[in-house]
Parts: structure tokens; C-alpha cells; sequence
């Protein structure tokens, strides 16, 4: 039996393996981590991340071909395959700080590897990682060899959170870059064998590993850009009396641009478009390319932008200050159906509302008190590492509430901020929200999910992203 180890219990690991196992019945699948309190929530019940349809998946493999487990050298030693699919975190000091990917985790990883490898092996890196990164593996684990042989494979993720389960049953492509020579190719036709069991061979693709390593970043960079350009145009709507919803749909309607990704928003969240780019930025500026870093630096600043406009246009629009007013945040996560709240513009939302003495009152339905306070609490960049890495115990932002229930939340606010799209909050009961709020009432909708028209009936004053701006905004310009 082909017996794969995954090394890295995450967002990636977990969801991947899990599949891999339910459509592989004749593979057996380990994921192995170093944090433990990880490897025991995903031998629960309670899984360590939330993901539409994940529990049915484990549930039906684990014990069976799936296993979690903190042995991570005994089956790294007895693996076939080997996914790493680590943290791979912008530096935060030194040569690259703020940009450059940091591989500390990638390069323990390969060293332990070829420390336990007893046996020829196939290693995968599944982590996003800078163009190149397959060639330093292999230099640490040739050099440490001891006469095995391995293999390195670019086999880069692209499921979505939320979506994941969905995206791993049907991705649009499996990419698969090796080496070009006769072993090299060899181990790129075994992990395609894999990917087979589901997946219809024209859509496996296999390039080199340079190739491979690129076009994750460049599609990452690709979808940010498409988000970043939406947004821009938001502004500009606003300014203009446009309506982005129209503008991008009409835009969206050419076939050569096609209609995903231009939702306009508060701005892109996450754990990898921000970290990528700016890997990518870095690379391009390591390889002599300053105008192309340059060009795809603007969609991060575009991000910051669209996030500061937002908390201006709060602020300005409740009297230029903010100060001892009680702001409700619905939505806390980066996109709707995850808990995940890694970069997400909720931070710098309220960041900024804090900055300006707002008390906050925060519900999501995903995210515990713990995270958020967290969150508000970690510098920039420091959320990606191991949980037991990161720090220990942040002081609690005092300003800030949390709770399990909107109508709490929002109860005596000034102003509500929708930061997340979560479809309960189209359906709220706006009404009684109203009623127990201050007056006037403001909601600052961030990600275009309620009915503006309705609410403005009710009594509330609305901004809704790149959407015509109501008399009060027009009288209040924000500055951005
Ligand atoms: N989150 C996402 O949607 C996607 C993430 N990626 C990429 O996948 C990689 C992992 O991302 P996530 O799963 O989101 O991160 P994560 O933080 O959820 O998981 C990474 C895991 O690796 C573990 N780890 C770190 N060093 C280790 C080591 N030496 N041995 C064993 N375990 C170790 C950590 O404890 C952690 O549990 C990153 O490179 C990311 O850019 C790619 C596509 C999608
Ligand atoms: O490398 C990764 O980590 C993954 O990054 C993204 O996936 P993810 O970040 O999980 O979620 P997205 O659906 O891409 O959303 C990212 C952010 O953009 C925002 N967004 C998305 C689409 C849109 O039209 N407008 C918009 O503001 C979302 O709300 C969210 O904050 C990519 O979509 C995946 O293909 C990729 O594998």
C-alpha cells in the first residue's frame, strides 16, 4: 500500500488529505504536525478549522486510511510521499523583512526529512513557497542524504476557504511541475496516479518545477489584481454617482473578463494574497525587475486604500469622530463560511475605529473572543506561525466586546460596520435593530450584502461600497 505523510495539519493539509483519502481507499494517508493541541482536535470531534462538508470527509476515513498523528519521524521514515504543507510567513526582520517569504519552517522540515529517510522518497511541496524554493530543498536533502533518493515536486494548492471541499472534488487544475529528467518524470506520473483517482486527466497539468512554483504566485496575484481593480473603480463610483454592482457587471459580461471576482469590497483578507504578492514583489526585485515589483505592489496598496477609506468614511460620516461611540462589527472572519481570520480587513477596521477611541462590539458566528482579541492584539505578519509560537497571552483590548448574538451587538450602537458577507446578515431584522439603536442610525455595509433602499426606508443611513452615496455621505466628503 502507497502510504503518504503530510507534514502540516492546517487549512491545506487537513481538507487535501482528507480527500486524498476518501478518493484513495487503496493509500494510506497520515498528517503529521508539530503543534499537538492541532493533531487532537482533528482526532475530535470538534475539527481544528471550520469547513463546509469537512466533517463528513474525516469522518468517513479516519481510522480507516486517514490518520493524525504527532509521530511525525516514524511516518515521514515510512512514507512514500511526502506533502509539506507548512507555514510559510512573511519575514518580519532581517534581509527581505516585510516582503520576502520566510522558509524557516520549509527548511526544518526538509532537514528532518533527510535525517529520518531511510528509503527513497517523493517530496511535495504543497506549501506556496518563492519560484526556486525546490532548488534549495534539494540541496538540503541531497546533502544530507546518505545515498536516498528524492524527488521534488511542485504541486501548489488553489482551493478557496469555505469552498474548500468543493474546489478539492473539482478543481479547475491540478499542477504538477518536476524535474525534467527520466526520475523526475517518473515521480511526476506517481503523484498524477493519485490525483487520477477523480480527476480527469486533461485537467492534471505537469510542467517544470519553476513553472509550477510561478503560476501559483501569479494566480494569486492574478485574482488579488481583479479584486484590487474592482475596488479602485468603487472609488471613483462613489465619486461619481456610478454604481460598481452595475459597472462590474456590465464589465464582467465580456467573455475576455468573464464575471468572477469583482465583487467590490472593504478589501481582500486572508492568509495568502497579501503574503504572496509580497513575495512576489520581492522576486522581482531580486531579479533586477523593479517596474514589474512596482506594478504589483499597487494591488496591496490598493488594499490598504480601500481599507482606510472605509474607516474614514465611518468617521467622517458620524461627525468626524468616532470617540466613546459604541460601533457594532458584524463579521469578523475574511470571507463568509470560515473561521479564519487571518489578515482579514476586519483587523485594520477596527484598528483604525480604535485609533479614533470607538468602543466596538464585535459578532461573528465563527469566531471566538479569544481570536479576535488576539488579532487586535498581533503586530502585522505574526498570526503565521505555529500556535504555540505565536504570543502567549496578548493584553485584551478593553474598548472591544464580543458576543454570540447580533441583536446584542448592535444594541445601543451608533453605527454598524459589516465586515464579513455572511448571509444571515441579509436577513436580519433590521427593524428591531433600528429601534434599539442611537439616532441617527448608520450602517457602513463593507461587503455590499444588505438592501440599502430598505434599510434607508426604515431609517437608517446606508453606505454600501461604490454604490451611489446618500445626501448625509455627500454632505460629509471622507477623505481618503
Ligand atoms: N489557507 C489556504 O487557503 C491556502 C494556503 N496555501 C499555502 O499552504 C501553506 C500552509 O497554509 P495553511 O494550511 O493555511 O497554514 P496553517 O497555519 O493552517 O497550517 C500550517 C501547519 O504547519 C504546521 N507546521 C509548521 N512547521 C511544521 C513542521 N516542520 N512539521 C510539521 N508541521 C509543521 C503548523 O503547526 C500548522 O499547523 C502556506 O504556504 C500557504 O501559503 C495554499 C493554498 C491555499
Ligand atoms: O492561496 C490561497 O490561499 C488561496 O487564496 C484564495 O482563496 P481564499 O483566500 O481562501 O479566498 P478567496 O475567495 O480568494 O477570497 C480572498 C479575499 O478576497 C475577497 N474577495 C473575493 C472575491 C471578490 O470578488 N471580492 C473580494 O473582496 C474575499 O472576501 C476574501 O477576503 C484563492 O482564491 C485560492 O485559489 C488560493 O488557493
Amino acid at each position: 500500500m502507497v502510504k503518504i505523510c503530510c507534514l502540516g495539519a492546517g487549512y491545506v493539509g487537513g481538507p487535501t488529505m482528507a480527500v486524498i483519502a476518501l478518493k484513495c481507499p487503496d493509500i494510506q494517508v497520515v498528517v503529521v504536525d508539530i503543534t499537538k493541541s492541532r493533531i487532537d482536535a482533528w482526532n475530535s470531534d470538534t475539527l481544528p478549522i471550520y469547513e463546509p462538508g469537512l466533517d463528513e470527509v474525516v469522518k468517513q476515513c479516519r481510522g480507516k486510511n486517514l490518520f493524525f498523528s504527532n509521530d511525525i519521524e516514524k511516518h515521514v521514515s515510512e512514507a512514500d510521499i511526502i506533502f509539506v504543507s507548512v507555514n510559510t510567513p512573511t519575514k518580519t526582520r532581517g534581509l527581505g523583512a516585510g516582503k520576502a517569504a520566510d522558509l524557516t519552517y520549509w527548511e526544518s522540515a526538509a532537514r528532518m526529512i533527510a535525517d529520518v529517510a531511510k528509503s527513497d522518497k517523493i517530496v511535495v511541496e504543497k506549501s506556496t513557497v518563492p519560484v526556486k524554493t525546490a532548488e534549495a530543498i534539494e540541496k538540503i536533502l541531497t546533502h544530507n542524504s546518505n545515498g536516498i533518493n528524492f524527488q521534488i515536486l511542485s504541486n501548489p494548492e488553489f482551493l478557496a476557504e469555505g469552498t474548500a471541499i468543493q474546489d478539492l472534488f473539482n478543481p479547475d487544475r491540478v499542477l504538477i511541475g518536476g524535474r525534467e529528467t527520466p526520475e523526475g518524470q517518473k515521480a511526476v506520473q506517481t503523484l498524477k496516479a493519485v490525483y487520477a483517482h477523480w480527476v480527469p486527466e486533461d485537467q492534471i497539468l505537469t510542467t517544470n518545477l519553476w513553472s509550477a512554483e510561478l503560476s501559483k504566485l501569479a494566480a494569486n496575484a492574478f485574482l488579488a489584481q481583479r479584486i484590487s481593480s474592482v475596488n479602485a473603480m468603487s472609488a471613483l463610483c462613489e465619486a461619481t454617482g456610478a454604481n460598481v454592482s452595475e459597472v462590474s457587471y456590465a464589465v464582467g459580461k465580456d467573455s475576455r473578463i468573464g464575471p468572477k471576482f469583482l465583487n467590490a469590497s472593504v478589501g481582500f483578507g486572508g492568509s495568502c494574497f497579501q503574503k504572496d504578492i509580497l513575495n512576489l514583489v520581492y522576486i522581482c526585485e531580486c531579479n533586477g525587475l523593479p517596474e514589474v515589483a512596482n506594478y504589483w505592489k499597487q494591488v496591496i496598496k490598493i488594499n490598504d486604500y480601500q481599507k482606510s477609506r472605509f474607516v474614514n468614511r465611518v468617521v467622517s460620516s458620524m461627525f468626524n469622530t468616532v470617540a466613546n461611540k459604541k460601533i457594532a462589527v458584524l463579521g469578523f472572519a475574511f470571507k463568509k463560511d470560515t473561521g479564519d481570520t487571518r489578515e482579514t480587513p476586519a483587523i485594520d477596521v477596527c484598528k483604525g475605529l480604535l485609533g479614533d477611541k470607538a468602543k466596538i462590539s464585535i459578532y461573528d458566528p465563527q469566531v471566538t473572543e479569544d481570536q479576535i482579541q488576539r488579532d487586535l492584539a498581533m503586530n502585522k505578519f505574526d498570526w503565521d506561525h505555529p500556535v504555540h509560537l505565536q504570543p502567549m497571552s496578548p493584553t485584551t483590548t478593553k474598548q472591544v466586546s464580543v458576543t454570540w448574538d447580533a441583536y446584542e451587538a448592535t444594541k445601543d450602537a451608533h453605527g454598524i460596520c459589516i465586515m464579513t458577507e455572511w448571509d444571515e446578515f441579509k436577513t436580519l431584522d433590521y427593524k428591531k435593530i433600528y429601534n434599539s439603536m442611537q439616532k441617527p442610525a448608520f450602517v457602513f455595509d463593507g461587503r455590499n450584502v444588505v438592501d440599502s433602499e430598505k434599510l434607508r426606508e426604515i431609517g437608517f443611513i446606508v453606505y454600501s461600497i461604490g454604490k451611489p452615496l446618500d445626501g448625509w455621505l455627500k454632505d460629509m466628503p471622507a477623505v481618503a
